[in-house]
């Protein structure tokens, strides 16, 4: 199965336009006015449209209730709900059969015991997306612009899909892909100039990068 590249916190019709014509697989949209990259349903419905099924549309959302999700569904009309908070498995079920959309869960991850969550989350979720734990005294769950020890997925035996994010850039791409064997990668700090602020350039070197390693390992 080919690579799937994700771009997520678009918040300007420019930006989300490089991404879809670099070939992104995902574009994210994120939910949670505390991020930098927060859009309101507004600008969600504009970014959404301009999508036109060029790639899968993401809903960022961190423990979000049912009328946000309703909210958000009717602007944005997602292809995936990524579920970045700390939300149970009793949960996903919920969402999943309330909103009929694949679930993407965000787990946070430090250490090899973080992992012990993940066979109740596999029974449920569509993808899991492993990304780093953030610190105790961070404003929001993710998009912080730090790495986990990949090492920690190397011998990760998981038949669900799953994604890996934190920290991730056109520099380091290869070597996360190459220890956690995922099948996607997902990047938003590492295609910014500044917090929210997405640069052309970098996402079009993120996703040649990423792109770069399925050629070699084709060969
Ligand atoms: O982007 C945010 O501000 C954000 C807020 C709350 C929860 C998650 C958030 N971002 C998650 C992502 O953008 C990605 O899924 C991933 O964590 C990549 O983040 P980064 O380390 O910035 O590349």
């Amino acid at each position: 199965m080919s690579l799937l590249v994700k771009i997520c916190g678009l918040s300007t019709r420019e930006t989300l336009d490089v991404a879809l014509d670099a070939g992104a697989d995902m574009v994210g949209f994120v939910f949670f006015p505390p991020s930098p990259r927060h859009l309101s349903l507004e600008v969600g419905r504009d970014l959404g449209r301009q999508v036109k099924k060029r790639a899968l549309k993401v809903a960022l959302t961190v423990d979000a209730d049912d009328a946000t999700l309703d909210n958000i569904m009717d602007a944005l009309s997602p292809d995936i709900l990524q579920l970045h908070g700390k939300e149970s498995v009793a949960r996903l079920r919920d969402i999943k059969q309330k909103f009929g959309r694949p679930v993407m869960k965000a787990l946070p991850i430090e250490t090899a015991a973080d992992l012990a969550v993940l066979p109740g989350y596999a029974v449920v979720a569509d993808r899991i997306l492993f990304d780093a734990r953030p610190p105790k005294d961070a404003t929001r769950p993710g998009g912080l612009g730090a790495p986990f020890d990949w090492h920690l997925l190397e011998n990760l035996d998981l038949k669900l899909p799953y994604m890996v994010s934190g920290g991730l850039h056109a520099q380091n791409v290869a070597e996360a892909l190459r220890l956690t064997r995922a099948g996607g990668v997902d990047v938003s700090s590492g295609v910014e100039s500044a917090p929210g602020v997405k640069d052309p350039e970098m996402i079009k070197a993120f996703i040649r990068a990423a792109r770069a390693t399925q050629e070699l390992s084709v060969r």
